[in-house]
């Protein structure tokens, strides 16, 4: 059972259940935030060209691992992005590898890198059937891509169109419904029983839409899926503090270059690894929940995954500070999430 005082808290060290690393310098400068953090994180495959070989996956692992700061624990836990043509033999490579735990879902056109993305799920049937029965787990981008469909509802739609008719076909499936924004998602998982579970974000259970517009127009507030109204917050923080099994930690932290944040057309992605846990802890203090963090944290993601607790502790104490303006990140500029803001909680 973890300490919890108003003043700190000690959990079992967490994990990253949804973190984009991208690669080459850009990851070996951002990767110490996270491995600071956290023992494991589950790495996006949405680089260029993208992650979609069992021997690419174990080559982009072998790269995180050379660029973890000397006498750091940390366990790069690896996916692969699914394509129209990702064969079921390629399931059955990536399940033998050992290092690959997840196989990730794109709608074609839904997301950052997403192009290469399914543009039907129908033409993954035997994969997916592959996965169900090696018990891979599919990790999904849940919204729908149709233009026709309203940007703040393309996740609800999501679960009626896409997530409830796959979860007919294949009800052994494992489902992780990533970085879910919305109260229909919170209770859909919540109510739907079988193998799913969902991530959320720290800004998401921080932040409604107001945000990405206060003031003016603000870019480091734009990710996908969209900050929502404020009652789907609430239902996202009522989630994540339940105490299920089913919700668990996914920073998707995503950092992209300030020029590309701050441009006529920007780049959707938060970069939080620098101040992840921190941000949680705010967000549970806030509904007094902090006694159920280390559930959230570092608990139901490993059992989900099956995959051990790690053993080491992190403590987060009262004790404010104040978010760099910007990032010196490779040969460019990350600004993080909440840049120059005084936040309440700091980990030790
Ligand atoms: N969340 C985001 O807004 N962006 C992510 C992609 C994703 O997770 O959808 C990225 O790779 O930048
Ligand atoms: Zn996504
Ligand atoms: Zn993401």
């Amino acid at each position: 059972m973890s300490t919890s005082t108003p003043e700190h808290i000690t959990i079992t060290r967490p994990d990253d259940w949804h973190l984009h690393l991208r690669d080459g310098a850009m990851m070996a400068s951002v990767l110490p935030h996270t491995a600071r953090q956290f023992g494991r994180a589950i790495v996006m495959p949405n680089l260029k060209p993208p992650v979609t070989l069992t021997s690419q996956a174990i080559a982009y692992r072998q790269r995180i691992v050379a660029a973890i700061p000397e006498g750091v624990a940390f366990e790069p836990l690896m996916t692969l992005y699914l394509t129209n043509n990702t064969a079921p033999d390629e399931i059955r490579r990536a399940k033998d590898s050992g290092i690959v735990h997840g196989i990730k879902l794109y709608p074609a056109g839904a997301t950052t890198n997403s192009d290469a993305g399914v543009s039907d799920l129908d033409h993954c049937t035997k994969t997916l059937e592959a996965m169900q029965e090696v018990g891979m787990p599919l990790l999904l981008h849940g919204e729908v891509t149709d233009p026709s469909i309203d940007l703040f509802d393309r996740e609800a739609v999501f679960i009626e169109s896409v997530l409830i008719p796959l979860r007919r076909d294949m009800p052994a499936l494992k489902i992780v419904f990533e970085h879910i924004t919305t109260s229909e998602a919170a209770a859909y998982v919540t109510q739907s029983g079988g193998p799913i579970a969902a991530t959320i974000t720290a800004h998401h259970l921080l932040y409604n839409r107001n945000e990405i517009f206060k003031g003016g127009i603000r870019p480091h507030y734009y990710c996908l899926p969209v900050l929502k109204r404020e009652q789907h917050r609430l239902a996202l923080l009522k989630a994540a503090t339940s105490g299920s099994p089913q919700f668990f930690l996914g920073t998707d932290s995503a950092p992209h270059p300030k020029g590309l944040k701050e441009h006529a057309c920007g780049c959707a992605g938060c970069y939080t690894a620098l101040h992840a846990m921190e941000l949680y802890a705010q967000a549970f203090d806030t509904v007094g929940a902090l006694g159920q963090l280390e559930q959230f944290a570092s608990i139901s993601g490993p059992t989900f995954y099956q995959l051990p607790r790690n053993t080491g502790t992190i403590t987060l104490r009262r004790s404010s500070w104040t978010v760099p303006a910007e990032l010196a990140v490779a040969d460019t500029t990350v600004v993080p999430l909440n840049a120059g803001e005084t936040l309440p909680w700091k980990l030790e």
